[in-house]
């Protein structure tokens, strides 16, 4: 049981939750693609003390299967133009007439494309038992908003990340319908914080889930989120 849940969850945290789907490239011929290769949700020289630390003791509790470390690759599932477009016509028909197909090739995952330590940095972990989905996140000097704090867009980034991988864990393939956060104190530049989200409930194809912010000694609240997503419906024309 564990096992299959680990094997799914892997393919979830690797392509950002297409369920169903764990090997896209199958289809075809020939070894994974390239891009699949880079696991950066691994530790890295650029890491703080405190972020490998996190790192450390999250890995120890997935030991006995209670939490998945999930791995986070730099582009997503049916990269590949002919894969990324059938996804695009099948589930986003009326946003494909205006996205240029050419350009998909170069499309890359925001949050993964930033130099080493300079940007997003972060690892998510998942609890089945819980439906709870942590994630460790250190901000980098290129996500700054007012100076010495980390930007509000980049927050928001991190949680709608974090609740969407519930989301896509929890259900396959889903888009935020609302986000609403709570802003209580700033993050400072550079320090890590834990963003815990929690899979509240699912009626029909809304799932609602929550979030926090939290500094690493879980003494600082610095934000509040909860969040609507929808599961896409192939039959309607989103
Ligand atoms: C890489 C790791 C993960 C990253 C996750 C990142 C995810 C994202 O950021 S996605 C990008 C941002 N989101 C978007 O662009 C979505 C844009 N919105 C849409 O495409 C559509 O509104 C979509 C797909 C969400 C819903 O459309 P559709 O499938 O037609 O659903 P629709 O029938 O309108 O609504 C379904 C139900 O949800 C409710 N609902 C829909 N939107 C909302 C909303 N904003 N607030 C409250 N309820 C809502 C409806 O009232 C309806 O409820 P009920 O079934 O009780 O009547």
């Amino acid at each position: 049981m564990l096992r299959s849940c680990a094997a799914r969850l892997h393919a979830v945290g690797a392509l950002r939750g297409l369920r169903g789907c764990a090997r896209p490239w199958a289809r075809s011929s020939g070894p994974a693609p390239e891009f699949f290769h880079e696991d950066h949700s691994l530790p890295k020289p650029s890491w703080s003390k405190d972020m490998r630390l996190l790192f450390d003791q999250f890995m120890k509790k997935c030991e006995d299967g209670s939490w998945i470390h999930l791995p986070s690759y730099n582009y997503t599932l049916f990269q590949r133009s002919q894969d990324i477009s059938a996804f695009i016509h099948a589930y986003l028909p009326t946003a494909s007439k205006l996205i240029n197909e050419e350009k998909l090739l170069q499309a890359k995952i925001f949050t993964r494309n930033f130099e080493d330590g300079l940007g997003f940095e972060y690892v998510m972990f998942y609890n089945d038992v819980e439906k709870r989905v942590v994630c460790v996140f250190e901000g980098g000097p290129y996500l700054q908003g007012m100076p010495g704090c980390l930007h509000g867009g980049a927050i928001a980034t991190m949680i709608d990340a974090t609740v969407g991988t519930s989301a896509m864990i929890a259900e396959g393939i889903v888009m935020t319908a609302n986000l609403n956060i709570n802003f209580k104190r700033p993050v400072p530049l550079c320090s890590v914080v834990l963003i815990n989200s929690q899979l509240d409930k699912i009626e029909g194809r809304k799932l609602f889930i929550s979030c926090n912010v939290q500094s690493v000694d879980e003494k600082t609240l610095y934000t509040e989120a909860t969040s609507l997503f929808i599961k896409l419906d192939p039959e309607k024309q989103v």
